[in-house]
């Protein structure tokens, strides 16, 4: 699904308008009419309603909103915010209609006309959408911060008054901290950002057909990975297939008191498909793996305790796998840095990156240009930055994460709420699964684990990457719903791995 900016935002209403050929009043209607579905299904009917209405066609939502739930006998209350000497030809019109129903209509100048608001009430948050321009000030500002305060379940309509569709807002901006956004047709690049969560609440988006071809020929960078989509990926087994068809993958993992990560990677890997698994671990780590995996080959590094090379003990070089996985658990150790920099040039095949491997090429920044084309680096956002330089905001994060991508031609997977995965081409896809309880120890390995296992069974990197992420943070998911965020470790995501 794509994520489109303002403008093409605008461009799809008008383009709607045009090509239907709809009224833009009636095209006010539908996607009201598609927040008030939304509503009935969530809130009775008895449901105390106060919907707080700005002077553009957010606020003609809002009204229109208004009727729709008063036609259902909601009990509404409307309050228009007047911030401005004018309004939208379609807020002016939904407010004649309103009229002929209700002469109940309050106008909000100073914040002495705010209403007390209360726990057992909802407020709906028309104030301002995708046309804000600037920060909220005056009375509107006074209104966010009233909404704020209050312990009303708060819900924006399309989204949060003063939150901006895609540019960062300023750190001492007032912006409605809404329980819910329900938005009409496509996410908005603002929800995806993990410092934008307590503008955004939880996301829904209501289908109001705006016009498709549109849609279908949008140039964007921004899509947002719909599970139906993330599962069109997955590549059918056939019936008689042994198990070369899947591949035989290496896994440079473990040191000294980190062989937890070289296990549960392995494991991850184990779980989702891979042929033939080999993991390379040093001495130490050994009994552990054999013991712990023992469907996974084993081979020991020359060294007690830390990796230095596969060359001395393997008859089969690393470049002859299907693909190799390296980072869980390595460390930084000198010995390491050296075998990864004889590592690289000999892989040609695109390969995963994670963890320590990660930092030890941000300490190396020559070796960038040794890095297989296409292959998938897996950060966190400190490994990210590492790797690259700080940013000022998510926006300027996400213009990071492209660049760097394109410039190396990798698939980068930025981790965090929704993971987003960066293409060579400098594509970026939002993931809709996970939750915070994934941020633990081992996750970041199991991810590993699961995305070597789809380049060994011969995955397209990005498809890879996109498919890895979405079936990891499902398990996140399906395991958060069991047991709660809380209490949820790397190992009950790899036994709650699922293909299909
Ligand atoms: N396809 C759809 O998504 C549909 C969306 N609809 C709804 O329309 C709004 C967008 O409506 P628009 O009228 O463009 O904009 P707003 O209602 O957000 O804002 C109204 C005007 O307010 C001015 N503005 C901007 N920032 C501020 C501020 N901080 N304080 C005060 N006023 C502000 C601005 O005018 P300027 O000329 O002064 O910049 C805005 O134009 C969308 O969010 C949906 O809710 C339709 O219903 C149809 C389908
Ligand atoms: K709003």
């Amino acid at each position: 699904m794509k994520i489109l900016n303002v403008d093409q935002i605008r461009a799809l209403d008008e383009s709607t308008i045009k090509h239907e050929p709809i009224a833009p009043l009636n095209l006010m209607e539908r996607a009201s009419l598609g927040f008030v579905n939304w509503y009935v299904d969530h809130f009775p009917a008895t449901t105390s309603t106060k919907i707080f209405c700005g002077l553009g066609n957010n606020g003609g939502d809002g009204l229109a909103i208004a009727r729709l739930l008063m036609e259902r006998e909601y009990p509404v209350e409307v309050y228009v915010v007047r911030y401005a000497p004018r309004e939208s030809d379609d807020f002016m019109h939904n407010h004649r209609r309103l009229k002929l129903i209700t002469e109940d209509i309050k106008y909000v100048e100073f914040s002495r006309d705010l209403p007390t608001l209360r726990h057992n009430e909802v407020v709906i948050d028309a104030i301002l959408g995708s046309g804000l321009s600037r920060p909220a000030e005056g009375i509107v500002k006074a209104t966010i911060e009233t909404i704020n305060r209050a312990p009303a379940t708060v819900i924006s309509v399309d989204i949060a008054s003063g939150l901006y569709v895609d540019q960062a807002n300023q750190p001492d901006d007032v912006i409605i901290e809404p329980d819910h956004t329900v938005s009409f047709q496509l996410p908005k690049l603002a929800f995806v950002l993990p410092k934008n969560g307590k503008y955004v609440g939880n996301w829904h988006l209501v289908d109001i057909q705006l016009h498709k071809r549109y849609i279908d020929l949008a140039p964007t960078p921004y899509y947002f990975t719909q599970p139906r989509e993330a599962r069109l990926l997955l590549h059918k087994r056939e019936r008689y297939s042994n198990k070369g068809t899947f591949g035989h993958a290496l896994l440079l993992a473990g040191s000294f008191g980190k062989m937890g990560a070289a296990v549960l990677s392995a494991r991850a890997c184990l779980r989702s498909g891979v042929g033939l698994l080999t993991v390379h671990v040093p001495q130490c780590g050994y009994p552990i793996l054999q013991s712990s995996v023992p469907e996974a080959m084993c081979q020991p590094d020359g060294h007690q305790t830390v990796l230095t090379g596969t060359s001395r003990i393997s008859s089969t070089p690393p470049s002859e796998y299907s693909t190799v996985g390296i980072g869980p658990g390595i460390g930084k150790a000198p010995e390491t840095l050296t075998m990864l920099r004889e590592l690289l040039p000999t892989i040609k095949k695109p390969m995963v990156i994670d963890a320590d491997a990660l930092n030890l090429l941000s300490e190396n920044r020559e070796l960038y240009a040794q890095i297989p084309k296409h292959s998938i680096l897996t950060p966190h956002p400190k490994e990210f930055e590492r790797l690259t330089k700080p940013w000022k905001d998510d926006y300027e994060k996400l213009d990071l994460l492209r660049d760097f991508a394109k410039t190396h031609k990798l698939v980068v997977v930025l981790k965090g709420a929704y993971s987003a995965v960066a293409t060579p081409d400098g594509e970026v896809h939002f993931n809709a699964t996970g939750n915070p309880g994934l941020s633990t120890g081992g996750t970041g390995d199991v991810l590993t684990g699961v995305l070597t296992a789809l380049l060994a069974q011969g995955y397209d990197p990005v498809e890879a990457a996109v498919l890895g992420v979405y079936a990891h943070g499902l398990a996140g998911d399906v395991v958060a719903s069991q047991r709660g965020p809380i209490g949820m470790t790397a190992s009950d995501v790899v036994d709650a791995l699922r293909w299909e």
